[in-house]
């Protein structure tokens, strides 16, 4: 238990030596916030609102929304809550923790299997699945008291805005209305802490990396999280209230590249710690369960034609998913990415 960052890093004075990233794998100079970062109000005309979706899409693979429905209250119950959660005693979490990412509900750190990694990631997460409520509710922690009655509610409103949402990147790209039905059933919730840290120019929060699933959306409290946009890192805008929304590796893979993932990472920060509360969409979990109906992912059939045939072959989510792992926790630095091997 006492590997969580959280649970020995308060008042230290200098970064432990297994957190000390190599210079390679360092976050560099400091990187502002990035206004051209595209933050969209979902109150405007639904068609304008497409469009500039689209257009962060192509341009970004990410934007911000405001004005999306899930309320100011809801998103600040949040945050009191998952304060009180990571603070609460050890003893509480116990039964939660797992030294590697696994299936089910878990408090695990740094990334997604700590044994293997040769340097560790400044930071802590709680992570289980939403979707459907009832089947997941029982797993969800027991404490704080009002944790599953709360989370419950706060998952069902981001199902609703994540499918407005999606509708409207399938009506831009002219797919079928409920085309992302099928294949984003699944809903998981990962929450990160990342504590305050006494030299954020020697750790990191996580890696560099763009998400598997197809969207994810994320509620943020401070700076940290930086994208990658033609080679260049820059830092997102913590803008109070709004969602950041990502684009995943299958959402790319359905646009037929038309949409683009995004790479990005996380750095830590010296003066206060980070809470995000990060919402995935993805086809079925992220870790394959028995007996499933194998989902088929590839580009959608309206988006190929002979001047624009397909840029990725057809497979299973699962095996794209074993193999997204099995490629993160390879020593880095490492080429291409995990879509290369899906490339016609
Ligand atoms: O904490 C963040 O801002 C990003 C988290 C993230 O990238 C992830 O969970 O995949
Ligand atoms: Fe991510």
């Amino acid at each position: 238990m006492s590997l969580l960052v959280s649970s020995w890093s308060n008042g230290v004075q200098s970064v432990p030596k297994d957190y000390v990233m190599p210079p390679e794998r360092r976050p560099g100079d400091y990187i502002a916030v990035c206004k051209e970062i595209p933050v969209i109000d979902l109150q405007n005309d639904r068609s304008d609102i497409i469009q500039q979706i689209l257009k962060a899409c192509k341009e970004f693979g990410l934007f911000q929304v405001i004005n999306h429905g899930v309320s100011e209250k809801m998103m600040a119950e949040m945050r009191v809550l998952y304060d009180e959660f990571f603070n609460m005693p050890i003893e509480d979490k116990l039964g939660l923790f797992a030294k590697t990412y696994g299936k089910g509900c878990t408090l695990h750190t740094s990334g997604v299997n700590y044994a293997k990694e040769k340097v560790h990631f400044w930071k802590d997460t709680l992570k289980h699945d939403c979707h459907p409520l009832e089947e997941h509710i029982p797993s969800w922690p027991e404490k704080p008291a009002r944790y599953r009655e709360e989370v419950g509610r706060y998952a069902t409103e981001v199902r609703k805005m994540g499918f407005k949402i999606l509708n409207m990147i399938g009506e831009g790209l002219g797919l079928p209305e409920g085309y992302f039905d099928r294949v984003s059933q699944e809903q998981y919730m990962a929450i990160h802490l990342y504590p305050q840290c006494p030299d954020p120019s020697l750790a990191m929060g996580i890696d560099g990396h763009a998400d598997p699933n197809i969207i994810t959306f994320l509620q943020q409290d401070q700076y940290g999280l930086q994208i990658q946009k033609d080679g260049k890192w820059m830092g997102v805008d913590p803008i109070p209230n709004a969602f950041v929304v990502n684009l995943g590796y299958t959402l790319e893979i359905i646009s037929n590249e038309k949409l683009k993932s995004v790479e990005h990472r996380v750095v830590t920060n010296s003066s206060a710690s980070r809470t995000s509360i990060v919402t995935f969409f993805s086809p079925s979990p992220t870790l394959p369960v028995e007996n499933e109906v194998p989902i088929i992912i590839q580009p959608a059939k309206e988006l190929v034609t002979s001047s624009n045939p397909p840029v990725f072959t057809s497979f299973q989510y699962k095996d794209f998913v074993a193999r997204y792992l099995a490629f993160v926790c390879k020593p880095r630095p490492r080429n291409g990415t995990p879509l290369d091997p899906y490339r016609i």
